[in-house]
């Protein structure tokens, strides 16, 4: 019950981003993993330009993606393709993680709901939802050989409800391919990943891009894999090359945390759930809560 965490240096050269993802699915597969997880954009990452990436979007079903399936299928590998450019309109792409298993099949797709406009403190102002249509909708967990997955992508980090939504719905194993910026990776990286494992009570595994994509963009990088206690298992670190670490699910030690600490069943859901969204009615506070 292996996973292999990668981490690359994507760009918009869609021949180099599979070969190094092929190299990553060698280590992967010489490592022992079952599966191996890819970084957010693992298929392209274009230059400043928003309408470069809306170009070179595809279905799911199209060659780009096919290609990537068939790394799966050679080498019998599970994939988690996390952040795809799926052609959604004309003029928008979903941002979608992909479930691939190692018969090269799609078994799911997640698109991310949660999109990065923000201006960075210390950093540059990201508008993902100049290129990029929110997702709607929780992906139901995955069964696979290295336990029940939740997919999240990225920014989605900063949501824990929707990480609690998939706890809820039985996931052991959290990914988060991304590719934090720089400033918020060296705040927020490590706290967050540890804060949701040890919320959830699971894995968080993330995928990360790294370095230097164009003259615009640089990625923090730390692929991380984090146990459900806090600890970290494994940090692929911040160089510029491509590398995966990896480390192995334990289902008894989670079923064994869970039961001495049953998180999960003392949730006040009465209290929480009508306190979370359904108050702030009242101008002053709806202007609060929705600054
Ligand atoms: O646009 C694409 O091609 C792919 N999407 C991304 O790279 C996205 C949106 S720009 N990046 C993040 O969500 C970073 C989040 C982050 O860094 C944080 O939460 O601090």
């Amino acid at each position: 019950m292996r996973v292999a965490v990668g981490q690359m240096t994507s760009t918009s050269v869609h021949a180099t981003n599979l070969h190094i993802a092929n190299e990553l699915c060698e280590r992967a597969k010489a490592a022992g993993a079952a599966m191996l997880a890819l970084p957010e954009c693992f298929a392209f990452i274009g230059g400043s330009e928003a309408k470069e990436t809306v170009a070179q979007a595809t279905a799911l079903n199209d060659e780009p993606f096919g290609d990537f399936q068939g790394l799966a299928r050679r080498h019998g590998l599970w994939l988690s393709c996390g952040g795809f450019h799926e052609r959604a309109s004309a003029s928008k792409v979903y941002n979608s993680h992909v479930i691939v298993d190692a018969s090269g099949s799609i078994v799911r797709a997640y698109r991310k709901c949660h999109l990065f406009d923000v201006s960075i403190p210390g950093g540059a102002v990201l508008m993902e939802s100049k290129t990029t249509v929110p997702g709607d909708a929780v992906a139901e967990v995955v069964e696979t050989p290295v336990g029940r997955l939740g997919l999240t992508t990225c920014y989605d980090l900063r949501f824990p409800e929707l990480f609690t939504a998939l706890a809820r719905r039985g996931a052991e194993v959290i990914l988060v391919p991304s590719a934090f910026t720089v400033p918020t990776g060296l705040a927020h990286w490590h706290l967050l990943l540890r804060a949701r494992a040890v919320e959830t009570q699971c894995y968080v595994a993330a995928a990360a891009q790294v370095g230097t994509h164009n003259a615009k963009r640089r990625s923090f990088g730390h692929a991380l894999a984090v146990d459900p206690w806090g600890d970290v298992l494994a940090d692929a670190g911040g160089e510029a090359s491509p590398a995966i670490v990896c480390f192995d699910v334990d289902r008894d030690k989670l079923a064994t945390l869970r039961a001495r600490m049953p998180i999960q069943k003392h949730r006040r859901q009465d209290v929480l759930e009508l306190a979370l969204f359904d108050r702030g009615d009242d101008e002053e506070t709806a202007a609060a809560r929705d600054y």
